[in-house]
């Protein structure tokens, strides 16, 4: 409950407001506004079309529970960003038709086509880096005191190219993947849900490991949690697992194999990618990938939900709801705004909270989170195992980064044939020239 003598109320943008998470956000705010108090939400998003579908859906969510929240939808970056005290970023640059192409170009290769890892992850990198610099930029124009929370993904090379080009600015960059993790592994142990947990994790995005949990108490979780994940991964199945869709109950099994590799730590899932790429090829269908799966279900369902909305007139019987990737980005925006400094993931320059990982390198760590942004945690040393990987890809993920600044096609081939996941030089070659073709709309033209 906030503070009866502070009575300030913020004023939050959604960039991106025509993203399938924005209902869930927009719930979550509005159920915690004894937490977070509004006066103000706005949406910002380059497809006005796509966005006014949300946007008329929650128009009438905000006239039906608060009414005293002003609302307001646009595609003007100067009335978007002006009066703005958080900036929730989740734009995804080519949409849905270009994250078709990155999984389906390298599953023609024999690679793992994926969002955002390997060659998918690195082409996806090279169009959202100009995307989010632009809103970090409008940002900073119209409202230079904002905090960024931005989920666009690649979120790893998404940091490595802000922290580079835009060292001073105030954005922070975070993923939800570690946070639906935990979420299920308070409930394989029996508690509510990840804010009963104390972890130490370190890593990059998507590429990360825990290595100690407890609970408030400081009792141990580690071995009744490894127990249950070399067994089961992080699937949890009943009434928990209702809604979850194949594809990522096959992730969260697979888990089991990959923490396998190091029984001493509990692995992040995107690891999957990089530690088993042949059976994940194996269980893909080139002609059909996750792109698909969100375009026939999640997409549908959203757009589906807002249309009923806004055919009935009213959303009091929506099945919209809060979910970890909102109640993250809310809780985030919370700490700072009240300086609580509650310990949190982020995406951020090492600068020795891994201590023998380059300090320049973009790492995920645990953060206390307030009124000054994030504040990183030391997680002391990585194991050799975890060092080896962490070099290697953190390398992958700097080349993507030099390509796009120097238009370098030397530094693309170079991250596309130094990632784990791409067996050799002249198959990253082909991946990238077909890539080069495909993202000629978004990518600097090649050197
Ligand atoms: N970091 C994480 O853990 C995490 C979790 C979930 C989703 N995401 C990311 O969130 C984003 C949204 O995902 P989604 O599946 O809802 O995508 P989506 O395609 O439904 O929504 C993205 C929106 O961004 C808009 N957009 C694209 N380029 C833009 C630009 N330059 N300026 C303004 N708007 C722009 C699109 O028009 C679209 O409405 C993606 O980047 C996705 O990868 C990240
Ligand atoms: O394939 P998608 O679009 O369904 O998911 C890609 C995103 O996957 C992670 O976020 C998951 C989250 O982990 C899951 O629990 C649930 O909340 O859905 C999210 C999105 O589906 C990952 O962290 C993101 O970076 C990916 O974009
Ligand atoms: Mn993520």
């Amino acid at each position: 409950m906030v503070n009866a003598k502070d009575d300030r109320k913020f004023s939050v943008l959604i960039a991106g407001g025509g993203s399938t998470y924005t209902p869930g956000i927009v719930l979550t705010l509005l159920n915690g506004l004894d937490k977070f108090p509004l006066r103000k939400l706005k949406f910002y998003d380059n497809d006005g079309e796509r966005q006014k579908k949300i946007a008329d859906a929650t128009a009438i969510l905000i006239k039906e529970r608060a009414p005293e929240i002003e609302f307001e939808a646009t595609t003007d970056p100067k009335e978007a960003f002006t009066d703005v005290d958080f900036v929730m970023a989740q734009i995804r640059v080519g949409k849905y038709a270009m994250r078709s192409l990155d999984e389906k170009i390298p599953l023609k290769h024999g690679v793992v086509g994926q969002e955002t890892t390997g060659p998918g992850g690195i082409a996806y990198g090279l169009r959202s880096i100009p995307g989010v610099i632009e809103l970090v930029d409008y940002m900073e124009k119209y409202s230079p005191n904002a905090w960024m929370l931005n989920y666009s993904n690649p979120a790893a090379i998404v940091a490595e190219a802000t922290r580079r080009l835009r060292p001073n600015s105030k954005i922070i960059n975070i993923c939800d993947m570690p946070i639906d993790i935990m979420d299920r592994m308070a409930a394989i142990v029996g508690l509510k849900d990840r804010n009963d947990l104390v972890f130490r994790y370190y890593g990059l995005n998507h590429f990360g490991w825990w290595t100690e949990i407890t609970d408030k108490q400081g009792n141990d979780l580690m071995p009744q949690l490894k127990e249950y994940v070399s067994k089961n991964g992080y699937w949890v199945g009943g009434d928990y697992d209702k809604g979850t869709e194949a594809s990522w109950e096959s992730t969260f099994k697979k888990a089991a194999d990959v923490y396998k590799l190091d029984p001493t730590t509990l692995p992040n899932t995107y690891l999957k990618y990089y530690m088993y790429p042949s059976w994940v090829v194996k269980h893909s269908d080139p002609n059909y990938t996750r792109t698909d799966e969100v375009e026939a279900h999640r997409q549908k369902l959203v757009f589906g939900e807002c249309k009923r909305i806004v055919d009935n007139g009213t959303a009091k019987d929506t099945d919209f709801k809060p979910d970890e990737h909102s109640t993250y980005i809310v809780d985030l925006c919370t700490a700072i705004a009240y300086n609580t400094h509650q310990r949190m993931l982020a995406i951020i320059p090492n600068e020795g909270a891994i201590s023998n990982i380059d300090p320049t390198a973009t790492v995920e760590v645990p953060c206390l989170f307030g009124s000054n942004g994030p504040e990183r945690l030391s997680m002391g040393k990585a194991a050799t195992y975890q060092k080896g990987m962490i070099t290697e890809q953190n390398s992958v993920e700097k080349l993507a980064v030099d390509a796009w600044v120097e238009h370098s096609y030397t530094k693309l081939w170079q991250a596309f044939s130094l990632c784990k996941i791409v067996p050799d030089a002249g198959i990253a070659k082909d991946i990238l020239d077909e890539m080069i073709v495909a993202n000629k709309d978004f990518w600097p033209e090649l050197k």
